[in-house]
C-alpha cells in the first residue's frame, strides 16, 4: 500500500524521541526565517505563484505548519498509546477469550481482583483518558491557518502554478515523462509526480488550450495510475477524460486540416476562463512569439559574421563621474542599439533593492486597450513594486549613474524618467513579446486619449533594465526580430532605445522575458521618457536614426 495510516508503527518511544528531536531542531532553525512572513503578510494578494518572494513566504509558512502538525502528531500518539493501554488492560483481564459468554460474567463479577480492576479502569483510568481529550491540540494548527489566511494559496494560485508548468514545457520542449520524474533539462530534482498530479496538469493544459501537452499528460497519468495500482488516481477515472480530450483534438485537427503542432496555442492577455476552452491559433503577429520561444531555448543563435562587428569596451563617455571607474559596455546589437552595461550596480545594491521591494510586490498590471485602466496580466506573470527617489536614497544614486552611463537624463522629479519599477518573476514567470513604448504604438486618432501625465512626459525613449539577480535556468531577455538573447547577470543593465530620433517607435525592439525555468529573477526597470532628452538626444527628421 502506498498510503498507510502511520499510527500503527509510531508507538515506540524511540520513534517519538526522534520525532521530538527533529521538531526541536527545526524549530530552532526556522525561528529566524519565520519572522519574514510577518513582514510580508499585509501585501499578499493571492498571486503567489507569480513571485518567488511570495513563494518563499509560503515555504516558511508550510514549515511552521509542519512543526505544529509534528507536535500534534507526537501529542496524539501519546494519547492514542494511553487509549491503547486501556484497551490492552481490558484484553488482558475482563476481555480474555475464556471470559466471553455467561460464564465469563460470573468469573469477572465474582472475582474480587477482577472487580477491583473493573472499577479501577472505569474510575482512575477513564478519568485519565477523559483528561487527555479536554485540551484541544488542534487549536494551534487552526490558529496558524487562520492568522496566515492572507498568504495561504488559493485555487487561482494552483491554476497559475499548473499553467506555469505547461508554459515551461511548451517553451523549453520539456517532455512529460522527464518532468513527471522531476528532471528539468537533465537536472534531477528528486520530485516525482503522482498519477493525480499528472491528471491535474492534463486537465489544466486542456482548459488552457494546450491540447498536445494535455494528451501527453493524460497518457502519463494513465501509465502512472497502472504503476501505482490506482492509488492516487485510477485508470477508470482518467480514461473518460482522455477519451473526451482525444475526440476534441481529433475534431480540431479535422477542422483545421493540419497537425496540432502547427496550431501552437497560447493564451492572450485578455484570455478569461471562457476564452481558455476555445481553440486559439497563432495569428500572423505571433510569429514573434514562436521566435521568442526558440530564442528562449537557445536556438536561432547569430552567426560569427552577424556578431563580428559587436564590440565590448571600457568607456567614460567624457563624463567626469566615470573617469576613475569607466563602464564596461558590451554592444549586443548595432541597429537598433542594444547594449549590456556590466557591473552597473553592486551586489549589495541589488540586495538592498530586492529587500525594499519584497514586502511591496503586487501582481504586474498592464494597460488595457483603451489605456485608461489597468488589468492583471497573463502575458506578464511577475510581481512589481514602484519606487520614487523619496522612498530610498538608492533610487537617486542609480539615477545619476544611468545619466552618466547613457548620457540621458534619468531625473525623476520632472518626469524625465519613470519611477523605478522592480519586478520579481516566480514559477514560469515570463513576459511575452511587447514594445516598451506606450504612446506611439497607438493609431494617430487614439493618441489624444492618452493620459495627460503621459503626454507631458512623452513616450519611453529608452529602457534601462537592471538584473538584480542571476537566474539558474531560463529568464533571459530576448528580441525575436533581432535574434538577440540577453542572459541575466546580477548587477548588469540592459540598455536600448525604443524610439527613433524622430519620435517614432522602433518596431524591431519587440522583446520579451523568457519563462524562469529554475531559480528566481529580479529586475529593476528605468524607463527614460522623451521629456528632458531634447539636449541629450537631439531630434532628427531622418526616419532611420
Ligand atoms: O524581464 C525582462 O527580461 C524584460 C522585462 C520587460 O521587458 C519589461 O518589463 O518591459
Ligand atoms: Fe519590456
Amino acid at each position: 500500500m502506498v498510503f498507510t495510516s502511520s499510527s500503527d508503527n509510531m508507538q515506540s518511544p524511540i520513534h517519538l524521541l526522534r520525532l521530538f528531536s527533529l521538531i526541536f531542531v527545526r524549530l530552532i532553525l526556522l525561528q529566524d526565517n519565520w519572522q519574514l512572513i510577518g513582514q510580508h503578510v499585509g501585501s499578499v494578494n493571492g498571486d503567489i505563484f507569480s513571485s518567488t518572494s511570495h513563494l518563499q513566504n509560503l515555504m516558511y509558512l508550510e514549515r511552521h505548519l509542519i512543526m505544529s502538525l509534528g507536535k500534534y502528531v507526537v501529542n496524539m500518539e501519546q494519547k492514542l498509546s494511553k487509549i491503547r493501554r486501556y484497551i490492552e488492560g481490558w484484553e488482558a483481564t475482563a476481555g480474555r477469550d475464556e471470559f466471553v459468554g455467561t460464564y465469563g460474567e460470573e468469573e469477572i463479577i465474582g472475582n474480587p481482583l477482577q472487580a477491583f480492576q473493573l472499577v479501577k479502569r472505569l474510575t482512575i483510568d477513564w478519568r485519565g483518558i477523559n483528561e487527555l481529550f479536554k485540551q484541544d491540540q488542534w487549536q494551534e494548527v487552526r490558529k496558524l491557518t487562520h492568522d496566515y489566511k492572507a498568504i495561504m494559496p488559493t485555487d487561482d494560485d494552483l491554476h497559475g502554478a499548473a499553467l506555469a508548468i505547461v508554459r515551461l514545457q511548451d517553451t523549453y520542449n520539456l517532455t512529460n515523462t522527464e518532468l513527471a520524474n522531476g528532471i528539468i533539462q537533465e537536472h534531477a530534482t528528486h520530485i516525482t509526480m503522482t498519477a493525480r498530479d499528472c491528471l491535474y496538469l492534463a486537465k489544466h493544459a486542456f482548459n488552457n488550450a494546450y491540447y498536445g501537452h494535455s494528451l501527453d499528460w493524460f497518457e502519463e497519468a494513465l501509465s502512472r495510475a497502472y504503476k501505482e495500482g490506482n492509488t492516487t488516481a485510477s485508470v477508470s477515472e482518467i480514461q473518460p477524460f482522455y477519451k473526451m480530450a482525444t475526440q476534441v483534438v481529433d475534431q480540431f485537427k479535422k477542422e483545421n486540416e493540419g497537425s496540432l503542432d502547427t496550431y501552437h496555442i497560447y493564451m492572450e492577455a485578455s484570455g478569461s476562463r471562457e476564452h481558455s476552452t476555445k481553440f486559439r491559433m497563432l495569428e500572423d503577429d505571433n510569429e514573434d512569439y514562436r521566435r521568442f520561444q526558440a530564442l528562449c531555448r537557445g536556438e536561432r543563435q547569430r552567426s560569427a559574421k552577424d556578431t563580428s562587428k559587436l564590440k565590448c569596451y571600457l568607456t567614460h563617455n567624457n563624463n567626469p563621474y566615470l573617469y576613475l571607474q569607466p563602464i564596461k559596455l558590451e554592444v549586443q546589437n548595432i541597429d537598433p542599439y542594444i547594449a549590456i552595461i556590466h557591473n552597473l550596480m553592486t551586489e549589495k545594491e541589488t540586495a538592498t533593492i530586492r529587500e525594499i521591494a519584497a514586502p511591496l510586490l503586487t501582481r504586474a498590471r498592464v494597460q488595457t486597450d483603451n489605456g485608461t485602466s489597468d488589468m492583471i496580466s497573463k502575458t506578464r506573470t511577475s510581481q512589481t513594486a514602484w519606487f520614487s527617489p523619496e522612498t530610498h536614497p538608492i533610487v537617486t544614486r542609480i539615477n545619476k549613474r544611468i545619466d552618466a552611463a547613457t548620457g540621458l537624463s534619468a531625473d525623476m522629479t520632472d518626469s524625465h524618467c519613470e519611477l523605478m519599477q522592480v519586478a520579481n518573476y516566480g514559477m514560469g514567470g515570463h513576459y511575452t513579446p511587447h514594445y516598451d513604448y506606450l504612446i506611439v504604438d497607438r493609431p494617430e486618432e487614439e493618441r489624444d486619449q492618452v493620459d495627460e501625465r503621459e503626454l507631458y512626459a512623452g513616450d519611453r525613449t529608452a529602457t534601462v533594465m537592471f538584473y538584480l539577480s542571476d537566474v539558474i535556468r531560463g529568464g533571459s531577455t530576448v528580441f525575436p526580430r533581432l535574434n538577440v538573447h540577453l542572459k541575466p547577470e546580477l548587477g548588469s543593465a540592459a540598455f536600448w532605445y525604443n524610439l527613433y530620433k524622430n519620435g517614432e517607435g522602433i518596431i524591431d525592439t519587440v522583446h520579451g522575458a523568457c519563462p524562469v525555468l529554475m531559480g528566481e529573477k529580479w529586475v529593476a526597470n528605468f524607463w527614460i521618457r522623451e521629456r528632458g532628452q531634447f539636449s541629450r538626444r537631439r531630434c532628427s527628421l531622418n526616419p532611420k536614426e
